[in-house]
């Protein structure tokens, strides 16, 4: 719903120097951490351009006015699936990196997008080539160690926990040991009254911090008898998401269908 006291959607006129065929480029969450910088990335790449800013107050409906190709959603877990789905039946690509998302709402998008040929979405935890290289390598030293856990450390703003970058990263180790048949850690812990353990998914353990001061940081902790692998990715500022958000909108437009990670669109020579 548009709030009448609220300011109105940001003008979508082009900017200097743009083409018409330059992709239409609209961001929604533009007011909030990630939204800003998108909108600033969007603004600064070639063949992009910026015909849309929106945030909590204003219309989906604008997406379609401004004529985008392409939304890029950094907003709460809570909407994300919603625009998405407003997107798509628009014939609007998405570029998705609000977290939250679950076998479920993928699964659901999906079927959506079955139903919307040539149309692309990609939802990824994380943008940053660093973030997603880290997450492939705790995949591939997974089988190889008795135990595995994950602590993630962010800013206390962060609304969830635990992170999207977590979630996948065990994920992507429950799998990969599943599929050596490892089995999950192995733990002798039988009282657990406080959560110290933090979460489990996928049957690894996900501790997660918040501190002030912190932008986003993540380590897999892997050990064995002896010895210890650290697997760390720290990012200090938005802007390490940025080279991966502008590929994603380059490249969602020629990926129909639903991409879950950045990594599909990069050769990572692995
Ligand atoms: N994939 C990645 O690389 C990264 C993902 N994230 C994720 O991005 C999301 C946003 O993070 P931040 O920017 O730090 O949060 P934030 O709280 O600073 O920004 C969220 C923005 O979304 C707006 N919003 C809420 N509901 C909306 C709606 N219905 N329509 C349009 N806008 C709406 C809010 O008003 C706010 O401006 C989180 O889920 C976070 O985990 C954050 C950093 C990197
Ligand atoms: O909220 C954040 O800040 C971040 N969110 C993403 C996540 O939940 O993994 C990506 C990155 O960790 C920053």
């Amino acid at each position: 719903m548009t709030d009448s006291t609220a300011p109105a959607p940001q003008p979508s006129g082009p900017a200097a120097g743009t083409l018409p065929s330059d992709l239409r480029v609209a961001v929604l969450g533009a007011r909030g951490r990630m939204g800003s910088e998108a909108v600033q990335a969007v603004r600064r790449a070639e063949g992009l351009q910026l015909v849309a800013e929106l945030d909590h107050e204003d219309s989906l409906e604008a997406l379609v006015t401004a004529g985008a190709q392409v939304v890029v959603d950094f907003t709460v877990p809570s909407v994300t699936e919603g625009n998405v789905r407003f997107a798509v039946e628009h014939g609007i690509h998405c570029v998705v990196g609000t977290t939250g998302w679950d076998e479920e709402g993928l699964a659901r998008t999906e079927a959506l997008l079955a139903q919307h040929p040539g149309v692309g979405v990609l939802v990824a935890p994380n943008f940053s080539i660093g973030a997603v290289l880290a997450m492939r390598f705790s995949a591939q030293a997974a089988r190889f160690f008795e135990s595995v856990e994950i602590v993630e450390l962010h800013h206390p703003d962060k609304v969830d926990a635990p992170s999207g970058t977590a979630a996948r990263t065990a994920a992507l180790v429950g799998e990969a040991r599943r599929a050596a048949g490892v089995g999950p850690s192995p733990d002798a812990t039988k009282q657990d009254p406080d959560g110290a353990r933090g979460a489990v998914v996928d049957g690894v353990h996900v501790h997660s911090v918040r501190l002030r001061g912190l932008v986003a940081h993540q380590e897999t902790l892997l050990g064995n008898l002896g010895e210890q692998l650290t697997i760390r990715h720290d990012s200090f500022d938005r802007i390490s998401f940025m080279t991966g958000v502008v590929l994603g909108v380059r490249e969602v437009v020629s990926h129909p269908g639903l991409t879950h990670g950045l990594e599909d669109y990069l050769d990572l020579g692995l």
